[in-house]
């Protein structure tokens, strides 16, 4: 069993998701499943019940509907005093998708305006339950039970029945999944997670593959949004999986609650799942009940994940580092770098940024919205002028070769062509960086490769990858650079590291400094990047000095 750990979240903080669901007096699906999981995930949750079900683990002899004026009654009492960061919704009997339709289109949407606030909603459209009985709202041969939700949900969780019902078709294969839940998306303006736990048999035995759609998610690289991706995952051989639907949906909500974009969210669910069907017990005759497991920190409770409509990369492995990291300079100049290198540093970066990248720096001064998106930031010589290529060529091979005289590591970033071609020790590549680089190339050179990341998503993407390094970032605000994600902070950063540490050595990055290096280091994280903080001291090499002093120093509990 995983052991059990805090969530990565301050007890006091807890943000509050709401579940809008029905009783199940089994105890493990609906409104009890919802409550255990966000509870679980470090979040305080409130329950709106929809229907009650009399439902034992073999069958389901009941169920009736709250009134229309107890629903409502329920959602304003609520709303005045316990507003949601998130909200779930399973299961509703016919009328009740028009009458909470209309609640979100106008309590909620004017609760939002007023405090600037933006509730993620996401809905699981349970139509059975999982002894095989119908429950609350049955779809219509066209499918458009649902359809009052349209515009109004930030996801909708179909599993392979619910899609098909949903879509009034019959889905045969993998393709027909894809194009039922690509529709489904279009019909209700929504990203969709179509979960193929219940496609055993059709075309996949040994693995669940479940399908994601998005569009735009705000806080998420442009790389990561408009594209489908597959998230597969070992089958957990359980007949104790009553719950699964609404447990992954409670988590998701959970994981928005505590401020995770949509991709991280989604892929942290499924490992809480995971986590939770190797550890289902059975309470009555039927199928029993998921485990319950904390915060996922099992790296293997994670799905694999694959660009639908993109390449993926093939399998790779790059070389491990040659000796550890601690303090890790990130420079521009071949001044800098000339510096730090007969200052004694061993592990540094070349980050030469042109104006003509899109990824360039200029323009990013504190103060200048360099939180907010700046679009694809692909650092590669295309767009540059022939004259700037040739400088920055002579200025990559003449750092190639101060970081062999001095046998450090030094990492080329962006530029891959040119490490490649000179023989570089290393180089960094951000998520968008890698879209376009030839990887196997590097792989094959034994060039050393660190990769960013900004979530779990990214995290996942860039193990994958068999990096020599994983950063993870950014830490704390900076200026140095324009972001499209929030800053992750020191909880986001112990959760990273407690799931990769071991697989990896891991870089922090991102407004780290002589202040907040204690706290860094206390995460476990193995390595700080740093640019200001050495680049910008009065004396660069003296900063460095003192930094990989107090970094050494400091206690990694
Ligand atoms: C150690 C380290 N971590 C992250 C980055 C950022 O790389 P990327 O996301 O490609 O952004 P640019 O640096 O290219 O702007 C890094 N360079 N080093
Ligand atoms: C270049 C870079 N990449 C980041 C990431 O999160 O990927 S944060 C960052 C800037 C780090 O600069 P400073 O130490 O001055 O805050
Ligand atoms: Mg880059």
């Amino acid at each position: 069993m995983a052991s059990k750990a805090p969530a990565p979240l301050p007890v006091g903080a807890r943000p509050i998701v709401w579940t809008i669901a029905g009783s199940d007096s089994g105890g493990g699906a609906g409104i009890q499943a919802d409550l255990a999981t966000i509870q679980d995930l470090g979040c305080h949750g409130c329950s709106i019940i929809s229907q009650i079900t009399a439902q034992s683990s073999v069958a389901v002899s009941l169920v009736e509907s709250v009134s229309d004026a107890m629903l409502l009654a329920q959602l304003d009492t609520l709303l005045a005093d316990m507003p949601p960061r998130a909200i779930k919704i399973g299961l509703l009997g016919p009328g009740q998708v028009s009458l909470l339709a209309h609640w979100l289109a106008t309590r909620l949407a004017d609760y939002q305006a007023r405090s600037h606030t933006s509730v993620a909603v996401i809905l699981d459209p349970v139509m059975t339950a999982s002894c095989g009985d119908p429950l609350g709202t049955r779809a219509p041969a066209d499918g458009a039970s649902f359809d009052p939700f349209a515009g109004l949900l930030s996801l909708i969780t179909p599993n392979y029945a619910e899609l098909a019902l949903l879509d009034g078709s019959q889905v045969e294969d993998f393709a027909g999944f894809e194009a039922a839940a690509a529709r489904l998306a279009q019909r209700l303006q929504t990203r969709v997670l179509a979960k193929g736990g219940d496609v055993a048999g059709r075309w996949l035995a040994q693995e669940s593959c479940d399908i994601l759609i998005l569009d735009e998610v705000a806080g998420s690289s442009p790389l990561h949004q408009h594209c489908r991706f597959s998230l597969t995952s070992p089958r957990v051989a359980t007949a104790d999986h009553h719950g699964t639907g609404c447990t992954l949906s409670a988590a998701i909500a959970s994981a928005l609650a505590a401020g995770f974009v949509l991709q991280d969210a989604v892929v942290l669910a499924k490992a809480y799942v995971n986590a939770g069907l190797g550890q289902g017990y059975a309470p009555g005759a039927g199928a029993g009940v998921l485990g319950r497991c904390g915060w996922p920190q099992r790296l293997s409770d994670f799905p694999r994940v694959r660009y639908l409509d993109r390449d993926n990369p093939a399998p790779l492995a790059f070389p491990p580092l040659q000796r550890p990291i601690g303090v890790y300079p990130v420079v521009d100049s071949l001044a800098m770098l000339e510096t730090l290198l007969l200052a004694g540093v061993d592990t540094l970066q070349l980050r030469l940024k042109t104006d003509t990248d899109p990824g360039s720096d200029s323009g990013c001064g504190s103060g200048s919205g360099c939180g907010s998106d700046s679009g694809l930031d692909v650092g590669t010589e295309t767009g540059m002028a022939p004259a700037a290529g040739a400088a920055l060529e002579a200025d990559i091979v003449r750092a190639i070769a101060l970081g062999r005289d001095h046998q450090a590591q030094l990492f080329i970033n962006d530029h891959w062509q040119l490490a490649l071609k000179h023989g570089a020790y290393g180089v960094h590549l951000g998520q968008e960086d890698l879209a376009g680089a030839d990887l196997s190339a590097l792989a094959r050179a034994g060039v050393a490769l660190g990769i960013s990341s900004h979530g779990y998503f990214e995290l996942l993407l860039a193990r994958q990858l068999a990096p020599s390094y994983i950063a993870l970032g950014h830490i704390f605000p900076t200026s140095t650079k324009r972001m499209p994600s929030a800053p992750q902070g020191l909880d986001k950063l112990r959760a990273y590291v407690r799931l990769l540490e071991g697989h990896f050595p891991l870089v922090a990055i991102g407004g780290i400094d002589r202040h907040n290096l204690a706290a860094v280091k206390a995460t476990g994280v193995d390595a700080i990047a740093l640019v200001r903080a050495v680049t910008q001291a009065e004396s660069p090499a003296a900063a460095y000095l003192a930094l990989s002093l107090a970094w050494s120093e400091a206690v990694c509990p």
